[in-house]
């Protein structure tokens, strides 16, 4: 039997051309496309990702709370302007007399459920919204500034301070060499272990630690950094006190504080002056650059988050009004992704259901 061989390799080639190739080139792209999302997502490689900031919190964690700062209470009040601020910024919220505000007083620990004597840091979250619509979101912390000049900084320091399973202490050499590396961490690392414990949320000084740029109606340009300054002077807690103090100290205070009137903070703006480190979040400007008292915020209810309406607002500091703009401190630009991604989870765990607790429902309810 006579066999066409040619004919046999060209079908074989036309095979290739029109269905094998195609098929390869198609897989071939498909992967490299699944490959580009996964490293984009973070899922390869050791790239720092937003993802990477929030860890294993996206997957284990007690679903609906923010993934940090996670037991808080909201409150509402006004905001009076005291027009001090409006030569240098265009924002309406600066010459409007009274705003709308409402916010969150927090605890720096992860745990929504962790006791108030677990972390010396308390926090403000705000949002301002003006006749105009403008809004201005901010996040404030009683802690002077961030321990380190980046984000990654932040990470590093987590895991160096993790503690070693074997002694329950962190390593001394991995510490060590987190401050080889970031040696401006040392100030804060010094600061917190010496600084007062808050007494009550209405006596802390709550500041933005990021620098922001003002621009004035003229084109004008300031750096600026500010402070909400509570008119209650409290001293901090003495070991004593802070040993018998009960779980939910903080909350139980603040609760009937604002029961018996209104609580007030000023903003007070610290203006930069040229040479200030302006993209640097762990230099402190010098205490004696020019402050100007923007206004005053009227606390006049808290109430808790489950209902009292700051549960679902993400106060991310990134979205600010005309007249407020981004300076390039590195943390201040990673932070707007972090908190989408917490937002992000927590809203889609309430959407699905499985938040009972956050949203302040019983099982089964
Ligand atoms: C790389 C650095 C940081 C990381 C990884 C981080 C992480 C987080 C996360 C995941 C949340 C929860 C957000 C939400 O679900 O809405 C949060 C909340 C918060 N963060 Fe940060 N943060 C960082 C830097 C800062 C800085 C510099 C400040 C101080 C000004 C700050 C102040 C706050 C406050 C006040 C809250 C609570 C906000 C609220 O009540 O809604 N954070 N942070």
């Amino acid at each position: 039997m006579w066999i066409d061989r040619s004919r046999g390799s060209a079908v074989q080639a036309r095979k290739f051309k029109t269905i094998w190739f195609p098929l390869a080139a198609i897989a071939v792209i498909v992967g490299g496309l699944a490959l580009l999302f996964a490293w984009a997502a973070g899922l390869l490689g050791d790239r720092t990702t937003t993802r990477t900031f929030l860890g294993n919190t996206l997957q284990e964690f007690e679903p609906g709370y923010r993934r940090a700062h996670g037991k808080g209470v909201c409150f509402t009040g006004v905001f009076h302007s005291s027009g001090a601020a409006s030569s240098l910024s265009k924002a309406r919220v600066f010459s409007q007399q009274d705003i709308p505000a409402i916010g969150r007083f927090s605890i720096g620990s992860g745990d929504p459920h962790a006791a108030d004597t677990s972390t010396s840091t308390v926090s403000m979250a705000l949002l301002l919204t003006a006749d105009d619509q403008s809004q201005w979101r901010m996040k404030l912390n009683n802690a002077p500034y961030f321990p380190t000049r980046d984000a990654e900084g932040f990470l590093a320091q987590r895991s160096a301070f993790e503690p070693d399973p074997a002694t329950g202490q962190p390593d001394p050499a991995r510490v060590a060499a987190f401050f080889e590396k970031y040696p401006e961490a040392r100030k804060a690392v010094e600061y917190k272990a010496t600084a007062p414990w808050p007494r009550s949320f209405a006596g802390a000084q709550y500041n933005v630690i990021n620098a922001f740029v003002l621009l004035a109606a003229d084109g004008k340009r300031q750096a600026v950094r500010w402070s909400m300054r509570p008119h209650a002077t409290l001293p901090g807690l003495s070991a004593e006190e802070r040993a018998k103090a009960g779980h939910d100290f903080l909350f139980e205070d603040i609760k009937q504080r604002s029961a018996n009137g209104s609580l007030y903070w000023d903003l007070v703006l610290q203006l930069a002056e040229a040479g200030d480190p302006v993209d640097d979040p762990s230099q402190p400007w010098p205490p004696e650059r020019q402050q100007v008292v923007a206004g005053t915020l009227e606390v006049t209810s808290v109430r808790d988050q489950a209902e009292g309406g700051c549960r679902d607002i993400n106060f991310d500091p990134t979205l600010v009004p005309s007249g407020i703009e981004l300076s390039k401190d590195p943390v201040l630009a990673a932070r707007a992704g972090i908190y989408s991604h917490s937002y992000n989870a927590r809203l889609r765990e309430i959407g699905f259901g499985k938040a009972t607790q956050a949203i302040g429902k019983k099982d089964g309810e």
